[in-house]
Formats: structure tokens, C-alpha cells, sequence
């Protein structure tokens, strides 16, 4: 099981800053969503310039025109990039093709998947990467986690990585590990703390007594 940190409400001086702070305790550093539509493919690019042995993901969470995109993402130096789950097969497809040529992985969000089980069998056999079941912030908001889900996944998937990401806490991390998977995705419950670096080390050390 590895660590992911998602900086989603920061800048890129900020985010560089906070990657300096907890760097031992992650495997993954994701450029979040909001920073990519605010500063766009150069915060990736600025990233893997100060952590070039970090895994930099880059949650694109692409919709259409899957191909163009990763390829701009791999350009910019991402190592994993996000397609949502809800994409057509042929943008899939089209995102897992163009990652293979330029030796990148895809992370297929399920946020907003309606029957997950059947979305993640297709998925799988299409060759993603990664599946990632996801409580978006607005779902968090109204009390929805995504144990059940992640589960589900478990059970179904053959060959892909399974990944969480939504909400996740240093209190609902043993609840996460009880699940393995692959993937632990926390945003806030590291960001939003005064010592960033005690709870990543903290997260990082119950992950790894697994
Ligand atoms: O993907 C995310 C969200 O949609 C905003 O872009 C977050 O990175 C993800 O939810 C993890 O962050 P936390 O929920 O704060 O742990």
C-alpha cells in the first residue's frame, strides 16, 4: 500500500513547500484538480523539476480528448494521469494507448459512477491502470465515505491497482487499510493540519504495518 498526498488548495510555491515538509512519508505527490485549472501542466512540470524521484500524478480527471491530454501531461512530466471513470471506452482506450507510449499510468476516478461494479470489470479489461473509487468534496460534504465501494472494487478487479481518495483521515485510515488497497489518496487530512509532517508519518507508519 502506498501513500498518496492530493494538494489541491495551494499554489505552486505552496505545494513545493508542503512536498518539502512531509517528502520521506509520501510515494505519490498528486497535483490536485484545482491547482491544474489555476496554474495549469506547469505546476506538474515544476513539481517533478524539485522531486524529480517522486511519483508526480496529475489529477486531470479527463473527460474527452483523452489522448491529447495525457500526452500533454506525460510531456509536462507526469507519471500518472486521472481519466474519470464516466469517460467513453473509445477515451479510455484512447488514454491508456497514448500512457503506454510514453511509459505513464492511468488512474481511472469513479467519481460520479453509478453502478460500479459493472464500470470496474469494463475498465479493467480495457487496460487501465489504476481504479480509484472517490467521495468527491461535495459528497464528503453530506456525510458519504467510499469503504463499500472500494470493497466492491476488490472484488472484481483482476488486474488493475485499486486506489481510494475522499475524506480520508488519520481516524479513518484503519478502516482504509482493513480494505488493501494499493492506492491511499488523502488530501485534506494531511494538508489541513499544523504539523503536516507528524500526521504523514504517522499515516505512513500505520500503512506500513499494513
Ligand atoms: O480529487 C480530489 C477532489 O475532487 C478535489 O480535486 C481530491 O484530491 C481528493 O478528494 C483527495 O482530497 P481529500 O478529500 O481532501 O482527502
Amino acid at each position: 500500500m502506498k501513500l498518496q498526498l492530493a494538494l489541491d488548495l495551494v499554489n505552486i510555491p505552496e505545494a513545493i513547500e508542503l512536498v518539502k515538509e512531509v517528502e520521506p512519508y509520501i510515494d505519490v505527490v498528486e497535483i490536485g484538480t484545482p491547482v491544474v485549472i489555476n496554474e495549469g501542466l506547469k505546476a506538474v512540470k515544476e513539481m517533478k523539476a524539485a522531486f524529480p524521484d517522486l511519483t508526480v500524478l496529475a489529477d486531470l480527471k479527463i473527460m474527452d480528448a483523452a489522448g491529447y491530454e495525457v500526452s500533454q501531461a506525460s510531456q509536462a512530466g507526469a507519471d500518472i494521469i486521472t481519466i474519470l471513470g464516466t469517460a467513453e471506452d473509445q477515451s479510455i482506450q484512447g488514454a491508456v494507448e497514448e500512457a503506454k507510449k510514453h511509459n505513464k499510468k492511468i488512474l481511472v476516478d469513479m467519481i460520479a459512477v453509478k453502478d460500479i461494479e459493472t464500470r470496474a470489470k469494463e475498465l479493467d479489461e480495457l487496460g487501465v491502470d489504476y481504479i480509484c473509487v472517490h467521495t468527491g468534496y461535495d459528497l464528503q460534504a453530506v456525510g458519504k465515505n467510499s469503504f463499500e465501494d472500494l470493497a466492491t472494487i476488490k472484488s472484481v478487479v483482476k488486474q488493475a491497482q485499486t486506489a481510494i481518495a475522499g475524506g480520508i483521515k488519520q481516524e479513518t485510515l484503519p478502516e482504509v487499510i482493513k480494505h488493501q488497497p494499493d492506492l491511499i489518496i488523502v488530501g485534506g487530512g494531511i494538508t489541513s493540519k499544523e504539523d503536516k509532517q507528524t500526521v504523514a508519518r504517522e499515516m505512513k507508519e500505520l500503512i506500513q504495518l499494513g
